[in-house]
């Protein structure tokens, strides 16, 4: 086996609101934590709207892949692969924009990716190792999206039935489900498919040994 020079792994997770892809992400976080990594969310990377008025930031399509600043993420997400640090944008869904906070990021060995539009951009994909689409009914998401989004970011029924309708579901067949043909694995019952799970943390593995990344024991150092 011939050692590559040292380079992050880098692994995609995509699939609509609500089909697990946090799940996912933080169930390969837990299997690789001996090695360093951190998981990047996509929605850190919606874009800026301080300008604009709460009326307008609330009428904007969330689900559109003009509502994310991909010029930021990929920019970033090479700055890691080169081991450098970057300051991660924080977004404020009770504001629907950006804080003004940012966070520290020091680089990783293993860099998971998740977002619903990931897949998208032909220059994100590019800088990925492993591309991974978890695959859930929109019913089970609605169902998923209808109690996160009452509990976790404050909306009314009819808020997220409105939204769901208008723009969810159609962005979702329009940009995220064609996505799928970028994935090198479909996986169905998200977090719930521990082979899937598996099979993609021991290739992680190889392909981090491969590039000579070192596993650290009592890895403290490893964030979300
Ligand atoms: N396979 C599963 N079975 C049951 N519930 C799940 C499963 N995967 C995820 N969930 C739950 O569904 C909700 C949405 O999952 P999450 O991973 O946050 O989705 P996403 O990041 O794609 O929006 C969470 O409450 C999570 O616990
Ligand atoms: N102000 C915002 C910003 C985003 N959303 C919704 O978040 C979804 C993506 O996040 P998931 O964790 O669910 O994948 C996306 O579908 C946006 O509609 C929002 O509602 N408000």
């Amino acid at each position: 086996m011939s050692i590559q020079k040292k380079r992050p792994v880098v692994i995609g997770i995509t699939g609509g609101s609500g089909s697990g892809k946090t799940t996912v992400a933080r169930k390969i976080f837990d299997q690789l934590s001996n090695f360093s990594i951190t998981i990047i969310q996509q929605d850190s990377y919606y874009n800026d709207q301080t300008n604009m008025s709460m009326a307008d930031r609330k009428s904007v399509n969330y689900d559109h892949p003009m509502a994310f600043d991909f010029n930021l993420l990929i920019d970033q997400i090479k700055h890691l692969l080169n081991y450098e640090a970057i300051e991660k944008p924080v977004y404020d869904y009770s504001q629907f924009t950006r804080s003004k906070q940012t966070i520290r990021q020091e680089p990783r060995d293993v860099i998971i990716l998740e977002g619903i539009l990931i897949l998208d951009d032909e220059r994100l994909r590019d800088l990925m190792d492993i591309k991974v689409f978890v695959d859930t009914d929109d019913d089970i998401r609605l169902i998923r999206r209808i109690e996160r989004d009452t509990k976790d970011r404050g909306r009314s029924l009819d808020n997220i039935i409105h939204q769901y309708l208008k723009t969810v579901k159609p962005m979702y067949h329009q940009f995220v489900e064609p996505t799928k043909r970028y994935a090198d694995l479909i996986v169905p019952e998200g977090g719930e498919n521990q082979v899937a799970i598996d099979l993609l943390t021991t290739k992680m593995r190889s392909i981090l040994m491969q590039r000579g990344n070192k596993e650290i024991k009592n890895n403290f150092d490893s964030t979300i």
